[in-house]
Parts: structure tokens; C-alpha cells; sequence
């Protein structure tokens, strides 16, 4: 592979705005792609594939080549250089690069992969918790596992179409999609491509949703004509699949505590043909007090972690912080014992997050159970990144008694 250099120092803006600005990773990637309307796929690629390497392997190239954030211009050329060489891509000839032996930074590595830390690089403190949480046979598995990269899935909206429809559609585009045992409505793309050009998304065909995260509307058991409510929609995800599932019929309140985020479920609900969504914004306990014991289904994707789902965000890996965790645990408990008065009586709640961490999946519902007696547990679903080649999710399916 030959290095381009303005695709490079794209790449090299990028990482120094994640590691120094504290930029997310996926606004750079943004960024950066709008630098140059010539690129083709195949740049496009290359940079937002590169930025995304570096940032998910950030400790151990650092330590490779014994540099620390922030990183000075010449830094971010070695972290750079340390990629080059563990891809097998021969250095440029560039002034900003050093010849560094390549014999070096292999025998570095070689070290460092003995110690899963930097093998997998991840904060100590990420690290402890994960073999004190899950153990250290299936932390090591699942870390591994969050280090890959993600596949793309679609989930198929089917209040517009089904999914051989969809198939032939992104097929007459050139892109070969595949479907998946035991998720109904996904297709896996055989090779990346940029989904959100195909006539098939302007259409309102599909939305880009990991399979783990199908299966949790898919859980709460809703049925068309009843009242559900998702009280932290984000940009509706789970709500765009809850009203195909209740197709289009009954109402579907999308509650969160931020408006910028209902906003944009309001635009992939209208490109989605979704009619009986309506929006809520938590801006004091009102809204929640209005629906007190009146939803058939409630469903509780909690703000969480993410540690499920690092192979899309390998940035969050750097960004977390052990407070924030002791923080959100807090938050979690609440929002369960606040938001499940609003399941009516003989109705259900699905409490649900996109970590791996007991702290935040069963432990949260056990206590939530212990002293909630009018609430009873149905079952729950771990689903590790490392077992099911998904993201990392958990949900739980509670039912209020009569
Ligand atoms: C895991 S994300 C939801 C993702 C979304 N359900 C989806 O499928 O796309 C958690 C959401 O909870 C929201 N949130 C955080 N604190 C909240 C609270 N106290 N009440 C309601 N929503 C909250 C966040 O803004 C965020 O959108």
C-alpha cells in the first residue's frame, strides 16, 4: 500500500484532535472526510478506517513508542509510524517521519502483548473492573472481542418494505448483504459501504442497528394498539423498532431528557413512514407523573457505559472515568424506580443497556426488585460481544402484578 500524504496528515489533524481536544472520534471521522469532495470511497476508507485504528489501539502504540498524551506534533507521527509498521506498510519517505527500525517496534510489541492491558490497550482501571466483574476467562474473551471491528447491520423497517425487497434493492447498488439466524429483521453487509447514499435509506427502508440492540424492543413484547412508552429514546433507535413491531398502530410515547435528540427521532420517524410516535421531553417529573400507571409496556434503555458496544466507540475506552461509572449506577437506579410507575397494572418493563457489566445490568435489577414487590422478574438476556459476535447488551423483562 502506498501512503497518500493528504490523506495522511488527515488522518494526523484527526488523531490530535481526539487525544489533545477531546473530540469524539466519530465527529473527527466527519471532519475529516468533508476536508477534500475528490476522495473517492477507497480514501475515505483509508482515513476514517486509519483514525479509528489509532484510537482503538492508543495505549499500545503509545507505549510502543514511548510517547504520552498530549501528543506533540512529532508524537503523533510516531504513534503514526508504530500503525505503519505493525500493518506492514513500508514508511514513507516523508521529513515528518523518522526512520525507526521496524525490528524495534516489533520486538516492543512482541513484550507488550504478553500483558493484556496493552495487548488490548485499555485504562488500567477498565481493566481491573472487567476481571473483578466478570472474571478473568471471559473479560480477557469479551475484551478482545470489543477490539474488533464492527460488522454493519441493518435492522429492515417493515411498515415499508420486507427483507428480500431490501436485498435486491441494495443489491441493484452493488452491495451484497446477508441474513442473520435468530434476528427477524437484520441483514449483515458482506463488505463496509456508505449505507446512508442508497436510495433505499432515503426511502426510509432500513435504519443501521447492531443485532445485539434488535433484540431489545423485540423484548418488551409489544403488541399493535397499546400504549408503550420509551423513556430514554436518544434519536429513537428502539423506537423506530418498537412502532414496526406494533405496526404503526396504538401510541408510542419517545421521552429523554434532551430535546436535540428527540429532534432528530422526529426526522428518521418521518423518513420511516413511523405515525404514531410522540415525543416528550423530561424537563421536570411532569410528564413522568402524567403517565403514572398507564402504559401497557415501558421500556428503560438506560444511559450506561457502553463498554458493550467499544468496537463502534473505541474512543469511549479513553474518554470513561470510574466517577461517571459510580454516577450513571446511580442514575440507572433511579430512572427504574421512577420511570416503572408508569407500567399499569399486569403490564411490563424491559430495563436494558448496551454494557457487559453486572454493576449495571442484573445487579440494578435485583435491587430494583428487592424493594419494589409489586414488580416480578420474567427473565433476562446477557448477551456478551464475545458469544453472540455483537455488541454487548443486556436486558431484563419485568411484569407489575395485577
Ligand atoms: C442508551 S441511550 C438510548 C439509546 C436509544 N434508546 C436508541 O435506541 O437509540 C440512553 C439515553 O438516555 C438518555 N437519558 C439520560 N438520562 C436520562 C434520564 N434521567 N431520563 C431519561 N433519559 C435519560 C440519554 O440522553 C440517552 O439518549
Amino acid at each position: 500500500m502506498r501512503l497518500h500524504r493528504n490523506l495522511t496528515f488527515a488522518v494526523i489533524d484527526s488523531i490530535r484532535d481526539i487525544f489533545n481536544e477531546g473530540v469524539y472520534a466519530d465527529k473527527a471521522v466527519e471532519k475529516a472526510l468533508r476536508r477534500d469532495k475528490r476522495w473517492g470511497s477507497r480514501d475515505r476508507k483509508f482515513v476514517a478506517e486509519t483514525i479509528y485504528e489509532i484510537v482503538r489501539w492508543q495505549r499500545l502504540y503509545a507505549e510502543i513508542a514511548e510517547v504520552n498524551a498530549p501528543y506533540s506534533r512529532p508524537n503523533l507521527w510516531r504513534l503514526f509510524s508504530v500503525w505503519c509498521v505493525l500493518k506492514g506498510i513500508p514508511l514513507p519517505d516523508w521529513n515528518q517521519i523518522e526512520p525507526t527500525p521496524s525490528r524495534r517496534i516489533k520486538g516492543r510489541f512482541d513484550e507488550l502483548s504478553k500483558i493484556r492491558k496493552f495487548r488490548e490497550s485499555v485504562p488500567d482501571w477498565i481493566d481491573e473492573l472487567g476481571v473483578e466483574e466478570l472474571g478473568e476467562e471471559k473479560w480477557t474473551k469479551e475484551l478482545a472481542m470489543l477490539n474488533k471491528q464492527a460488522e454493519v447491520i441493518l435492522r429492515v423497517n417493515t411498515l415499508k418494505t420486507n427483507k428480500k425487497d431490501l436485498q435486491n434493492k441494495l443489491k441493484e447498488e452493488n452491495i451484497d448483504t446477508v441474513t442473520l439466524p435468530d434476528h427477524p429483521d437484520a441483514i449483515k453487509l458482506v463488505e463496509r459501504a456508505n449505507v446512508f447514499k442508497t436510495e433505499a435509506f432515503k426511502n426510509g427502508w432500513f435504519e443501521v442497528q447492531d443485532a445485539s440492540s434488535q433484540l431489545v424492543a423485540a423484548y418488551l413484547d409489544v403488541k399493535p394498539g397499546m400504549k408503550v412508552v420509551d423513556t430514554c429514546a436518544g434519536a429513537g433507535g428502539k423506537t423506530l423498532h418498537l412502532a414496526s413491531l406494533m405496526e404503526n398502530k396504538g401510541q408510542l410515547i419517545a421521552m429523554d431528557i434532551y430535546e436535540s435528540k428527540l429532534k432528530k427521532l422526529k426526522v428518521r420517524a418521518r423518513r420511516g413512514g413511523v405515525h404514531n410516535v410522540d415525543t416528550r421531553v423530561i424537563d421536570s417529573t411532569k410528564p413522568i407523573k402524567k403517565l403514572i400507571g398507564k402504559a401497557d409496556r415501558v421500556l428503560i434503555d438506560a444511559p450506561c457505559s457502553g463498554l458493550g458496544v467499544l468496537r463502534r466507540n473505541p474512543d469511549s475506552k479513553w474518554k470513561l472515568q470510574p466517577e461517571f461509572l459510580d454516577n450513571i449506577r446511580k442514575v440507572q437506579q433511579e430512572i427504574l424506580v421512577s420511570y416503572s410507575r408508569m407500567v399499569k397494572p399486569g403490564g411490563k418493563l424491559v430495563y436494558a443497556t448496551c454494557s457487559v457489566l453486572p454493576s449495571e445490568n442484573q445487579n440494578q435489577v435485583k435491587a430494583f426488585l428487592a424493594s419494589n414487590e409489586d414488580f416480578t422478574f420474567i427473565s433476562d438476556k446477557k448477551v456478551l460481544s464475545s458469544q453472540s459476535g455483537y455488541d454487548g447488551f443486556y436486558m431484563a423483562l419485568l411484569e407489575r402484578k395485577k
